[in-house]
């Protein structure tokens, strides 16, 4: 292909000047109708909800389906997902409690889910994130829940069985480690390695074999670590590019992850019942007695029913009552009839059975 000349360029660039000029007119009359949405929303209750987990869900999937490229369709619901977030900001500015410092993973995945016009609060636990959310202090709070190499995190699933919130979404994220230095390092003398011990986890074989001598400190997260490292000529720390970017650090290496498609999910938790959008999951806690045969007769009626099972959690229970605990994720949203006909079934089996949620699976 030949390469454009100046003038090609200058007419290819007024094009774009008009088209940004029509995008600019669109995204206004958008935000206009969410301005509106508003006004009818409270019109009708004075209480209303702003964030609808199960229309966003809905927005970003049809302009996946909708996208031909060439920008590729994620790409797409990304800039979707911001105006989305503009345009609710303009409702009402929602406000979300998660899992900090500043800078960590959990920090990405609620501006993932929200956007970056959602204000975003850091605390220090997960218990801490559900104690604002039930406080009313934010809107919604984000916590990990599970990690493709390192399994489930069992503070938060603890932290349900004493909630009544809800879920209201999941998020994924692909997790990037890198192995980050302050400017004032020196590289080769690297004795001392921060981060999270799940961090650590992920990456072990990458640093038995780059750094079997460093000394491995743990820390409470991996925004803790970079924030270490600053101070230490010797030190270096492994955490993602937010906390990379938070605390000006430089990557000595990128990706060491032990596996490349290292993921975590995170449960979006409010007050919020949320309806169905046409691809759900739902949650539940289920509390069994303790005798044979008591796991079969928890998962025969979701085989019955053909009711995709995603995810079982065993947990110790904490009261007489709750003798062993089982969580559950599958397919499928509460209103449906079919999932109905199974949680009524369970019932009857169970000694406990607690919905967490039916909430959109996850888009982006
Ligand atoms: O449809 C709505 O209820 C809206 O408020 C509009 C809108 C949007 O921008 O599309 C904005 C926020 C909601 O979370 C969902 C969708």
């Amino acid at each position: 292909m030949s390469k454009p000349n100046k003038q090609d360029l200058s007419l290819l660039r007024d094009r774009i000047d008009q088209l940004d000029g029509d995008i600019l007119r669109l995204i206004s009359e958008r935000a206009e109708c969410a301005r509106q949405v508003a006004e009818t929303k409270t019109a009708s209750d004075p209480d209303a909800v702003f964030y609808r987990p199960e229309r966003e869900a809905q927005v970003l999937r049809r302009v996946m389906e909708l996208n031909q490229g060439p920008l590729d369709s994620e790409e797409m619901a990304r800039l979707f997902r911001e105006i989305m977030s503009a345009c609710l900001a303009l409702e009402q500015p929602v406000k979300v409690a998660y899992l900090g410092p500043e800078g960590t993973f959990t920090q990405q995945a609620a501006l993932k889910h929200f956007g970056e016009s959602a204000i975003s609060l850091p605390m220090a636990a997960i218990d801490e994130v559900f104690r604002e959310v039930e406080a009313g202090a934010v809107n919604y709070g984000v916590v990990p829940v599970e990690n493709s190499t390192e399994g489930v995190i069992n503070h938060t699933l603890d932290s349900f069985m004493d909630s009544s919130l809800h879920i209201c979404g999941e998020v994924v994220l692909r997790i990037h480690h890198h192995l980050l230095v302050a400017d004032t390092t020196l590289k080769d003398k690297v004795s001392r390695i921060y981060s999270h011990p799940q961090s650590f986890a992920q990456c072990r074989k990458w640093l038995d074999a780059h750094f079997p001598h460093a000394e491995r400190v743990p820390v409470s997260s991996n925004a803790e670590a970079a924030r270490l490292v600053k101070s230490e000529w010797h030190s270096a720390a492994i955490a993602g590019d937010m906390a990379a970017k938070l605390y000006g650090l430089t990557h000595v290496a990128e990706k060491i992850e032990d596996r490349p498609d290292n993921s975590t999910r995170f449960l979006i938790i409010g007050n919020q019942q949320v309806p169905m959008s046409g691809a759900d999951k739902t949650s539940l806690v289920v509390a069994m007695r303790n005798q044979p045969g008591a796991l079969h007769d928890l998962l025969e009626p979701f085989h019955r029913h053909q009711i995709d099972l995603t995810r079982l959690e065993t947990r110790p229970s904490r009261t007489g009552v709750w003798n062993y605990v089982f969580f559950i994720d599958f397919a499928g949203h509460l209103d449906e009839p079919r999932v109905a006909a199974v949680l009524d079934e369970v019932r009857l089996r169970a000694s406990e059975l607690k919905v967490l949620g039916s909430y959109p699976q996850g888009v982006l």
